[in-house]
């Protein structure tokens, strides 16, 4: 990435030497790209993505926002929280000689990664195959990467016309926004197809909803000047403008939009799809935490601590059973939380009931369940979340379920307990 926002004119020679001379300074060098978007010192220090780095630059066609998300497991929860912001995929693939088997490996982070991103509603993707001076610029290497990777994209959910495929060598800048030099010649010698820029310029722009009502799920917070606060996060619905009183979920605040960021530029208002910085004032900032949404007071997003999904369950070697205690992941948010029913197992594709009442849920099934928050001590000490059914808005009802620091399920948000809905009419549902 970091390479890229140089080839863009996104990252400035000063900074690119700066990069240079300081991480070869700590021993780091080759880490000098990576530090044009690992900023913290713990990043730089360890040499990998820990949070999300969010960075803008455009193409001849499209104006792209790029959220860097951590490829190392530990991190997995920043990188959920990253994903329920994308549109698209770029997954960078290790072509070096074990590297990339060490990740598509049962339990590595590639088969994590891609499950995740079409989980959380990432449809379209570009793997770029990076590193490929290190195996000889070899096409026998780079056909055998896509060759295993392309059943099991298809496997996760990502449909073949929306997959693209691109050899790289990021270091060298080899085939990122242009496929020239001395370097480049080893790659022509067999590749003729397009730049990753080329396909970033060829990405479709997913269909928003702009008059849904305003939803912001908070991936971060800033205190901002005097007694304001900003927030980052994405608008997944409606149009968000200056001077509009939101209310801060869960929870009764509200606050007033004081200024609209938008690839670093203020706006007067915003529309579903943008990535944006608000500032914020006239709030409490206790009420806002990472997780909370904004919503307009009017029409605020339902609150829940018991609620119904459906759900698929993935590769896991202990099945789910009633009572399975799970870390229940909302956009940024993540809560203890207990499956508390199974209420049945459906047909994957038709969602048909197979079993009421099963007793386990085993791997590759699809499953209705009933989940319940946690509190520290009681279930009516848990913080309901707020969460709105897949059929009124797909982003706000996305679910991932982790257990033991592994993904064991995502799924979609049906229906909130009774009484909040007559029961009748969730029957239907
Ligand atoms: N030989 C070679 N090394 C590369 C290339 N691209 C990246 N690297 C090296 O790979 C290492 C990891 O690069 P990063 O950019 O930090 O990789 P990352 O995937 O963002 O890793 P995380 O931060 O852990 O998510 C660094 O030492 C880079 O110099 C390449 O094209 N060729």
């Amino acid at each position: 990435m970091g390479r890229l926002l140089y080839d863009l004119g996104r990252m400035d020679e000063r900074t690119r030497t700066a990069n240079e001379r300081n991480s070869s300074k700590a021993g780091k060098s080759s880490f000098s790209w990576a530090w044009g978007l690992d900023g913290t010192a713990e990043e730089r220090d360890r040499g990998i993505t820990m949070d999300i780095a969010l960075q803008t630059f455009s193409t001849s066609k499209r104006q792209i926002t790029v959220l860097d998300a951590p490829g190392h497991k530990e991190f997995i929860p920043n990188m959920i929280s990253g994903t329920s912001q994308a549109d698209c995929a770029l997954l960078v693939i290790d072509a070096s000689t074990g590297e990339f088997e060490a990740g598509f490996g049962r339990g590595g982070q590639t088969r994590e990664h891609l499950i995740l991103a079409r989980s959380l509603g990432v449809a379209q993707i570009i793997v770029a195959i990076n590193k490929l001076d290190q195996v000889q610029w070899e096409e026998d290497r780079y056909d055998e990467i896509c060759e295993l990777l392309r059943p099991f994209l298809v496997q996760s959910g990502f449909h073949p016309i929306k997959t693209n495929f691109v050899p790289v060598g990021a270091i060298l800048g080899v085939n990122l926004a242009k496929c020239e030099g001395d370097d480049a010649k080893k790659l022509l010698r067999w590749y003729h197809g397009p730049t990753l820029v080329d396909l970033l310029d060829k990405l479709e722009p997913p269909s928003r909803d702009i008059t849904a009502p305003v939803r912001i799920p908070v991936s971060n917070i800033f205190k901002g000047q005097g007694s304001g606060m900003s927030v980052a996060g994405r608008l997944l619905s409606g149009v968000v403008q200056v001077g509009e009183r939101l209310r801060i979920l869960p929870g009764d605040e509200t606050a007033v939009v004081k200024s609209i960021e938008v690839e670093e530029n203020n706006v007067p208002w915003a529309a579903a799809g943008s990535n944006l910085t608000l500032a914020l004032v006239s709030v409490d900032s206790i009420q806002l935490t990472i997780g909370s949404v904004l919503c307009p007071p009017t029409d605020p997003v339902p609150l829940a601590t018991i609620f119904t999904a459906r759900i698929i369950i993935f590769d896991i070697q202990v099945p789910i059973i009633s009572g399975a205690m799970v870390e229940l992941f909302h956009h940024s948010r993540d809560v203890p939380a207990t499956i508390s029913k199974l209420l049945a197992t459906l047909e994957r594709t038709s969602g048909k009931v197979l079993k009421c009442n099963p007793r386990v849920v085993a791997k590759a099934t699809s499953a209705k369940v009933q989940i319940t928050l946690r509190g520290t001590d009681t279930i009516s000490s848990a913080r309901p979340i707020p969460l709105e059914p897949y059929t009124v808005n797909k982003a706000m009802g996305r679910i991932l379920i982790r257990r033991e620091g592994q993904t064991i399920a995502a799924g979609s948000h049906l229906y909130l307990k009774p009484p909040f809905f007559m029961s009748q009419f969730l029957e239907q549902v």
